[in-house]
C-alpha cells in the first residue's frame, strides 16, 4: 500500500482506475473500466444519461467504495487514505448543499475555514473575481441563479488549490458568456499544473479543453483518447446536391444517402480518393454537382456512432 511519502505517490499517475465495477443492488452501473490521468492533465469522461460517470466520479471522490476493481488518486485509496487525500482535492459536484441563508461572500469564508483547518491554505486572491461573482458577495446563495451558484461551486472547488480537481457537468446551466469564462477559469488552473477530471454532456467543452477524453455508454468506457484520436474513428462525410435526378455511385463502400436531391456519404476514412471517383462520374454523366462540400467527422459523430453501435 502507498502512502503519501512513497516516492510513487508523488511520479505516477493523477488518477488510476483499473477494473472499475460498481454495482446498486444487483444493477451494475459501471462495468470494469480502466483509464489513467496523467499529472496536469484534463481528461474530459463523456457518455450518454445513465452511463456511469458521476458514479464513477464518487468513487474517485471516495464517497462510495468500489464493488470491484482499483481506484487511485495522488497514488491513495480515497476511501482508506480520505483524510490525507480530502485536502489535495478540490470537488465541484453536480448538486452542492450550499446554506441557502448565507450570502456568497460568507459561503467563502466558511469554506476558507474549513480548507485551513484540513491543512491547506486558500488561494491567494478573491476567488469570486475568478468566477466573476464578485457583484454578487452580500447576495444570499438562495437567491442566485442557476449558473450563478455554478460557479460559486467553481469558486469553492478550486478555493484550496487542489492538486487534483473533479469538475461534473461544471457548466450546465450557464449561458454562453458564463461557460466562456468557465473555460477560461478552467484553462487558467490547468496552466498552473492542476489535473482536471471532467464530465460535460457539452461535446464544444471536451473539444475545447480536454488532452485526452473517454466515451461511455452503459457502464464501458466505449472510446479512449485524444480527441483527434476519437474524432478519426469517424470518416469524413462529402456532401452535395443533384442539379437533376440521377443515380451516384457507391464510394469505396460508403452508400449515397438521397433526400430531395440532397446527397451524403459518410465514409470509413480519408475523403480524397472517394471525390476523385466521384467527380469522374460526375464528369462522365455530364453533372455539376452543387455546393460539393467534404468534412472531417467531428466529436458529435463519434459520440453519436458509439450509441448506434452499441443499441
Ligand atoms: N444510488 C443509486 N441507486 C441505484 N441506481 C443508481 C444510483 N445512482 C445511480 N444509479 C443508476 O446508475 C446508472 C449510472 O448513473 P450515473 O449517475 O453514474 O450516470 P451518468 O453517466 O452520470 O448520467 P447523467 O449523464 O444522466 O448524469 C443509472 O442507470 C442510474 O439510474
Amino acid at each position: 500500500m502507498r502512502d503519501a511519502t512513497d516516492p510513487a505517490a508523488v511520479s505516477g499517475p493523477a488518477i488510476e482506475v483499473a477494473g472499475l465495477r460498481q454495482r446498486y443492488g444487483s444493477f451494475e452501473a459501471v462495468r470494469g473500466i480502466s483509464f489513467e490521468v496523467r499529472r496536469g492533465e484534463l481528461f474530459a469522461l463523456l457518455g450518454t444519461n445513465g452511463a456511469g460517470k458521476t458514479t464513477t466520479m464518487e468513487v474517485l471522490e471516495g464517497y462510495a467504495r468500489a464493488s470491484e476493481g482499483t481506484v487511485r488518486v495522488l497514488g491513495l485509496d480515497p476511501v482508506r487514505q480520505r483524510r490525507a487525500l480530502r485536502p489535495r482535492v478540490g470537488i465541484m459536484l453536480q448538486e452542492a448543499g450550499f446554506l441557502g441563508d448565507l450570502t456568497v461572500a460568507e459561503t467563502v469564508a466558511v469554506w476558507k475555514g474549513m480548507s485551513a483547518d484540513a491543512g491547506r491554505p486558500p488561494a491567494e486572491g478573491d476567488v469570486l473575481e475568478v468566477v466573476d461573482l464578485a457583484n454578487k458577495a452580500r447576495t444570499r446563495v438562495r437567491q442566485l441563479s442557476g449558473g450563478q451558484k455554478r460557479r460559486l461551486d467553481l469558486a469553492l472547488a478550486v478555493l484550496s488549490r487542489p492538486e487534483v480537481l473533479f469538475l461534473d457537468e461544471p457548466s450546465t446551466g450557464m449561458d454562453p458568456e458564463a461557460r466562456q469564462a468557465t473555460w477560461e477559469v478552467i484553462r487558467g488552473l490547468k496552466e498552473k499544473g492542476t489535473t482536471v477530471l471532467l464530465t460535460t454532456h457539452y461535446l464544444e467543452e471536451a473539444e475545447r479543453l480536454a488532452d485526452r477524453l473517454a466515451i461511455m455508454h452503459e457502464g464501458v468506457i466505449r472510446t479512449y483518447g485524444t480527441v483527434d484520436e476519437v474524432v478519426s474513428t469517424t470518416g469524413d462525410q462529402i456532401t452535395f446536391r443533384l442539379p437533376r435526378p440521377a443515380e451516384p455511385p457507391f464510394l469505396h463502400g460508403a452508400a449515397p444517402v438521397i433526400a430531395n436531391r440532397q446527397v451524403v456519404y459518410t465514409l470509413a476514412g480519408e475523403a480524397h480518393p472517394a471525390v476523385r471517383t466521384l467527380l469522374a462520374w460526375a464528369d462522365g454523366q455530364g453533372l455539376t454537382l452543387e455546393r460539393l462540400e467534404v468534412r472531417r467527422g467531428t466529436l458529435e459523430d463519434a459520440f453519436l456512432r458509439v450509441v448506434e453501435d452499441n443499441r
